[in-house]
C-alpha cells in the first residue's frame, strides 16, 4: 500500500515552471487527472496550449524530475501530454475587460465591427513587404506542420492577382462545393483550404480593383464553412497597399508573421509591413527569414542573399526572430509538384527548419493569448 498522497504530487508539479509563461503548471491549470495507485505509480495529464509546443519534451522531463526529487519513493510516472489551443484575445470580449478586443487603434467605442469568426480560435496573418520572398510557401508549410502536430488548421490564399496555393497543393482545377449557402473549404494534407484561385480564373481577378477586390476578400473569410479551427492561416497578398491595410484593419487577426529574404531591398519593404501592423494595433508574432542560405555539397553555406539580414532587422525593431529557412530545390519542386516539402521530404533540413518555425509561431500565439488573458 502506497503512502504517497495526491497533494504531494500537486506540490511537486507546483514547482515546475512553464518556460514561456513564467508561472508554474498548477497555477496555470495545466495539470489534470492526477492519480496515484496502490503501488505508488503516478499518472497525470499535462494540457499544453498548443500541440505544436516546442517545449513539450522539456516540460514533460521537468515534471518527472520534480516528482522524483520531491517524492523519492514514487513508482512509475506516466505523463500524458495533450493540448487545448487557447483563443486569441482579438475575439470581441474574450480575455479583455473592455470587451472590445485588444486592437486599441481600431477597437474603441463606435469603431466598425471587425470581421470575427467565433469558431476560429486564432487567425494568423502571413505578410511580406515584397512579392516572391516565399510568403505562400511559408504559409503552406506552417499550415501543414501545425495540422501534422494535431491542430485543426485552415488556410486562406488571398492573393487576388497571383493565387499560388492551388498549384502548390495540386488542386488547380478544383471548385469548392456550396452547402447551405456556404463555400466548403477543400481539405488537403490535413488543412482546410480556400483560395481565390478556386473561385475565379486569374484573368477575371486581375481586373478587380478596390471594392470588388475587398468584397472578394470578405467572401473568402466569411462565406466559407470553416467550422472549428485552432488556427486559420491567412496568406495575405504581397505588399502593403490599400487591400492589405483594409484586410488587417477589418479582420480580428490574432497576430502577424512577416516573411522576408535577407536581402536589403526586401528588408526595406519589411519595415513598411511592420509599420502597417503597428499602425492598426495587430501584434507582430515575429519575422521569418526565408532563402537564408544554400548548402553546398561539401556542407558549407552560400549566403546568396546576404547574411542574417532578417535576424538583425528583427533585433533592431524589437521583433521576435522566428527562424531561418534555407534555400532548397526540394522546396521549389514541392511547390511546383503540388506536394509541400514538409510532406514530401520531412527529414530534409529545410523541412525541419519550417517545422521549427511553425512551432515557434504556435508558441508566440500561446504566449500572446496567455499574457492577454492574465491582464
Ligand atoms: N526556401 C526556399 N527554397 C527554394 N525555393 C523557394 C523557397 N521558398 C520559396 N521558394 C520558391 O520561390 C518561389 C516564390 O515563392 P512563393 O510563391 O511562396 O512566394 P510569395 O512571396 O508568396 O510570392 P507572391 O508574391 O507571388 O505571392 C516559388 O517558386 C517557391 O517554390
Amino acid at each position: 500500500m502506497s503512502s504517497i498522497q495526491k497533494s504531494q504530487i500537486e506540490a511537486a508539479l507546483g514547482t515546475v515552471m512553464e518556460p514561456d509563461l513564467g508561472r508554474d503548471l498548477m497555477t496555470l491549470g495545466m495539470v489534470e487527472n492526477i492519480a496515484v495507485d496502490e503501488a505508488g505509480n503516478v499518472s497525470f495529464t499535462v494540457v499544453l496550449t498548443t500541440p505544436a509546443c516546442p517545449m513539450k519534451e522539456k516540460i514533460k522531463n521537468s515534471c518527472v524530475e520534480a516528482i522524483k526529487a520531491a517524492v523519492p519513493e514514487v513508482g512509475s510516472i506516466d505523463v500524458n501530454m495533450t493540448s487545448k489551443v487557447t483563443s486569441s484575445c482579438s475575439h470581441g470580449g474574450h480575455g479583455n475587460h473592455d470587451g472590445h478586443g485588444h486592437h486599441g487603434a481600431q477597437g474603441g467605442h463606435g469603431a466598425p465591427q471587425k470581421i470575427d469568426l467565433p469558431n476560429v480560435k486564432n487567425i494568423i496573418a502571413v505578410a511580406s513587404g515584397k512579392g516572391g520572398v516565399g510568403k505562400s510557401t511559408v504559409s503552406l508549410n506552417l499550415a501543414v506542420s501545425l495540422a501534422a502536430s494535431g491542430a485543426k488548421v485552415g488556410l486562406i490564399d488571398a492573393d487576388l492577382y497571383g493565387p499560388s496555393i492551388p498549384t502548390m497543393v495540386g488542386l488547380q482545377n478544383v471548385k469548392p462545393e456550396v452547402q447551405n449557402q456556404k463555400l466548403m473549404p477543400i481539405e488537403k494534407f490535413g488543412v482546410k483550404m480556400m483560395s481565390i484561385g478556386f473561385l475565379v480564373d486569374p484573368e477575371t481577378a486581375l481586373i478587380w480593383r478596390g471594392p470588388m477586390a475587398s468584397s472578394a476578400m470578405r467572401q473568402l473569410i466569411t462565406d466559407v464553412d470553416w467550422q472549428e479551427l485552432d488556427y486559420l492561416i491567412f496568406d495575405l497578398p504581397p505588399g502593403t497597399g490599400d487591400i492589405q491595410l483594409t484586410l488587417v484593419q477589418n479582420l480580428a487577426i490574432s497576430g502577424a508573421v512577416i516573411v522576408t529574404t535577407p536581402q536589403e531591398v526586401a528588408l526595406a519593404d519589411v519595415a513598411k509591413a511592420v509599420t502597417m501592423f503597428r499602425k492598426v494595433g495587430v501584434p507582430i508574432l515575429g519575422l521569418v527569414e526565408n532563402m537564408s542560405w544554400y548548402e553546398l555539397p561539401d556542407g558549407t553555406r552560400d549566403y546568396i542573399f546576404g547574411r542574417q539580414g532578417g535576424e538583425t532587422f528583427a533585433k533592431t525593431n524589437a521583433i521576435t526572430f522566428l527562424g531561418s529557412i534555407p534555400i532548397s530545390s526540394s522546396v521549389r519542386e514541392g511547390g511546383d509538384n503540388g506536394i509541400p516539402a514538409i510532406i514530401a521530404n520531412p527529414d530534409a533540413p529545410t523541412s525541419q527548419a519550417a517545422s521549427r518555425v511553425a512551432g515557434e509561431i504556435a508558441r508566440q500565439v500561446s504566449i500572446l493569448n496567455a499574457n492577454c488573458s492574465m491582464n
